[in-house]
């Protein structure tokens, strides 16, 4: 494993949001956090990454993170691709990928993984596909490299098309650099997961494998509300 995360508890406006939940993210692969809306999925990226304030114990590559800051965090090997695709719309994708470079970026890299960025590289960032611009937000971080990746619902209000695209993106990626993902697409979750882990009332109801997860239609409906 290369995260673990151990009786771990958020509290925001007096809300007991996270209530001790505890799990640990495979160190190859990927490994989705799965739940219905509002239970604290997002939290739960945002405590790992410093941006929630937690208790209990957050262990990194079998060192304590808790407490620590996030800029020493994503110095440490931690990268976030938040939900809101975080690209500048007026800039064009070669300035977006150039703000995001820090110390020896790995264009090639970037450019193997997703060639549409390399072909649209003077296009502005505003004018790409909802699916471009998420290959493009995975592409900033991709760039920087990092021990483990936080992405929070990368399919969110994409086309079908698009988001077979993306599933695709994310699976090259997670053979480079293990991730934690955050996605409620089960279509996406049975093609790319290999451990799942479901969040109900502020507590881990459920880990296991995705396969199994999904094979139990009766386990699904219970735990995340949809019949598939
Ligand atoms: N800053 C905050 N202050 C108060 N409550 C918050 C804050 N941020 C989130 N919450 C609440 O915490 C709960 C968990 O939110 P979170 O965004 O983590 O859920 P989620 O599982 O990611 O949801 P979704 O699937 O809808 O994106 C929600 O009830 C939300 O309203």
């Amino acid at each position: 494993m290369i995260l673990s995360l151990k009786d771990v508890s958020v509290r925001l406006s007096g809300l007991h949001i996270l209530q001790g939940i505890s799990f640990d993210v495979a160190a190859s692969g990927i490994t989705v956090l799965l739940g219905r809306n509002g239970v604290g999925k997002t939290t739960t990226l945002r405590a790992i990454l410093g941006l929630a304030p937690a208790t209990g114990s957050l262990t990194f590559e079998g060192q304590s993170i808790a407490g620590q800051r996030t800029h020493r965090l994503v110095q440490s090997g931690l990268g976030y691709v938040p939900e809101d695709r975080c690209v500048f719309a007026g800039l064009t994708v070669a300035e977006n990928l150039r703000l995001a470079a820090l110390r020896e970026p790995n264009y090639d890299l970037v450019f193997e993984l997703f060639p549409v960025l390399k072909q649209r590289l003077s296009q502005t960032a505003g004018s790409l596909s909802g699916g471009q611009q998420q290959m493009l937000s995975l592409g900033r971080v991709l760039l920087n490299s990092h021990k483990l990746l936080l992405v929070d619902e990368p399919t969110k209000g994409l086309a079908p098309k698009v988001v077979t695209e993306v599933a695709v993106a994310l699976e090259l990626v997670s053979q480079r650099v293990p991730v934690l993902l955050v996605e409620q697409n089960l279509a996406v979750v049975r093609r790319l997961a290999a451990d799942a882990v479901v969040l109900a009332s502020g507590r881990v109801a459920w880990t296991g494998s995705a396969t199994t997860l999904l094979g139990d239609a009766s386990l699904t409906k219970s735990l995340l509300g949809v019949g598939h």
